[in-house]
């Protein structure tokens, strides 16, 4: 007799099938959106691996994993320092890029230097593979985010460091494709590939990711604002005014704004494309190039807005690969009324060491 787990997967399928609602890889293929053969190889490496740490991020063994800080020489009390699981992520990641033959440099978080891997490959991938570990002891919602450019063929001939490096350092502007994994209590991969932003959640019956949210638009406006607000009192006036102005229903759009932070950038990211407001950490702490720019990209596909508080993200050139910034991400008319408070960015950092 079929099992019951057998017979839902089936079901399923033939529900997914019928509708013609379509997987990631079928709809970035030749019959969807068609985003060139290379690319979807990279894509499936890229998915491939982040099923494997979304059953990792899972496990019941994953804070045994956590414990062994011999693994990375981490203090626990050491709050910057890679977790474990991060690592295994990064590496995870990395085998996934190297096997797919399609990167050139892989930059990461966890590495201090990009790391090249074949000089044909026709991508440069930049990639945080496990934000919000500190999470994960207590099961709350991480991610996987990731940024793939274009090779630069005018480097091809310059010394290997050197080409990684500025591989890895392009403008957000030349971003081919852009996205993260949240794993939550679903595991959804947003991502874009320069048109619209598209999320598919993965069907663990079938181990597919379905296109479940097609041609995200984040509203104009929201009412959240997503902030760590321990910090109210390290904040310059402009960002102080801009809160009590929306938190009291007194800003451009006349409703009391509520306020929701996860401390995971990809969960609140991920609320922010869906129901609008803004996604916000004032003081230098998130990342240009494996952060900020890949969020951003996918910000503005879905018809928002990525600022330092300032100006777009995206046009900001990355100098170094662990950069840090400021980074305001959300609905386009909450950017704008946020930017005319002028002095927004958190600029003394007391009592924090990142
Ligand atoms: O401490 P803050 O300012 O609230 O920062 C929280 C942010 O830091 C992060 O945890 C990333 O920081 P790490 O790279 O140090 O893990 C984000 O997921 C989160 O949005």
């Amino acid at each position: 007799m079929a099992s019951f787990s057998g017979f839902l997967a089936k079901a399923q399928m033939e529900v997914t099938a019928a509708n013609g609602i379509p997987s990631l890889m079928d709809y970035v293929g030749k019959g969807g959106l068609d985003v060139g053969d290379d690319l979807v190889v990279l894509l499936y490496h890229i998915q491939f691996a982040c099923k494997r740490i979304a059953a990792l991020v899972a496990s019941p063994f994953n804070s045994a994993l956590g414990k062994h800080s011999a693994l990375t020489g981490a203090a626990p009390s050491d709050r910057d320092k890679p977790k474990p699981l991060d690592i295994v992520a990064n590496e995870i990641i990395l085998s996934a890029l190297r096997n797919s033959g399609k990167v050139s440099v892989m930059a990461s978080e966890e590495d201090d230097a990009p790391i090249w891997i074949n000089g044909d490959g026709p991508f440069a991938v930049v990639l945080d593979p496990l934000d919000g570990s500190r999470n994960i002891d207590a099961s709350i919602p991480t991610g996987t985010i990731f940024g793939i450019y274009n090779r630069l063929p005018e480097l091809d001939n310059q010394p290997v460091e050197e080409k990684a490096l500025l591989n890895s350092l392009q403008s957000g502007t030349k971003l081919v494709a852009a996205g993260y994994v949240l794993y939550s209590s679903a595991t959804i991969l947003c991502a874009s590939f320069g048109s619209g932003t598209h999320a598919f959640t993965l069907d663990h019956s079938t181990g597919d990711f379905i296109l479940t949210h097609p041609s995200i638009r984040i509203p104009p406006r929201g009412q959240i604002y997503s902030v760590n607000d321990a910090r109210y009192f390290d904040w310059p006036e402009g960002l102080k005014q801009y809160i009590d102005t929306v938190r009291q229903g007194k800003g451009k759009y006349p409703k009391k704004y509520s306020a929701r932070y996860i401390c995971s950038l990809v969960a609140d990211f991920h609320r922010t494309l869906l129901y609008g407001g803004i996604a916000m950490n004032p003081r230098d702490h998130l990342r240009l190039v494996y952060e900020a720019n890949p969020l951003s990209f996918l910000a503005e596909q879905a018809g928002g807005k990525g600022s330092n508080g300032k100006s777009r993200i995206l046009s900001i050139q990355p100098v170094k690969l662990h950069q840090r910034l400021p980074l305001f991400l959300g609905s386009c008319e909450d950017i704008d009324e946020l930017e005319s408070y002028g002095d927004v960015q958190q600029k003394v950092n007391p009592g924090y060491e990142v």
